[in-house]
């Protein structure tokens, strides 16, 4: 199976929830994890995509809310021209199964998902979605992960890796 990741972080803990997806993906599997900015304006010849981003503002990040993340970290981190919302606007797709995930934080609980934006604009592209949404929390504004975030997102890489492993005929008659 060939997998891809395609992952926007500005504080750099949603890149470390792709990281471990990509684990949990498997040995078997073939992945590949590349930063929104560096993904490729056609995906064909892949099994599986798999998308994330932080929330920002209740959903995807947006050119604004970047700005206003990269004034957060004090210069340390640049504002993204492109975030995942642009490039799934953009994006050409190949018939492929695809998933989304997003972080947020864990203290006010927040409405919103960056991961439902996405998985919305992955149905438009005509993406078969294996899964549901899926949300990592992590415990302030820039982070870090809270406990045990990145052994869930391992677990769902396999649990991914599971839905497209091919159905063998007779096994479990
Ligand atoms: C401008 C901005 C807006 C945010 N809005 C939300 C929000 O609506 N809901 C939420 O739970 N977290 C919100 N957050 C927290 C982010 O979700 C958090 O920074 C992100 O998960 C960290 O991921 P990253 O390290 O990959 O950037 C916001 C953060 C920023 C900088």
């Amino acid at each position: 199976m060939k997998a891809l990741v395609v992952v926007e972080s500005v504080f750099g803990n949603t890149r470390q929830i792709a990281e471990a997806i990509a684990q949990g993906l498997g040995d078997e599997a073939l992945v590949r994890v590349v930063d929104v900015a560096d993904a490729p304006a056609t995906v064909d010849g892949v099994d599986l995509l798999v998308v994330g981003g932080p929330t920002h503002a209740f959903g995807m990040t947006r050119e604004s809310t970047r700005r206003a993340a990269a004034e957060q970290s004090g210069g340390a981190v640049p504002p993204a021209a492109v975030g995942l919302r642009e490039w799934l606007a953009v994006v050409r797709v190949g018939p492929v199964a695809g998933a989304a995930f997003d972080t947020r934080m864990d203290t006010f609980r927040l409405p919103g998902s960056a991961a439902k934006g996405a998985a919305r604009a992955l149905r438009r592209l005509g993406v078969r979605l294996v899964d549901r949404p899926r949300t990592f929390r992590v415990v302030g504004m820039q982070g870090p992960l809270r406990d045990g975030e990145p052994f869930r997102a391992r677990a769902w890489g396999a649990h991914l890796a599971a839905q497209m492993a091919p159905v063998r005929p007779g096994a479990g008659a």
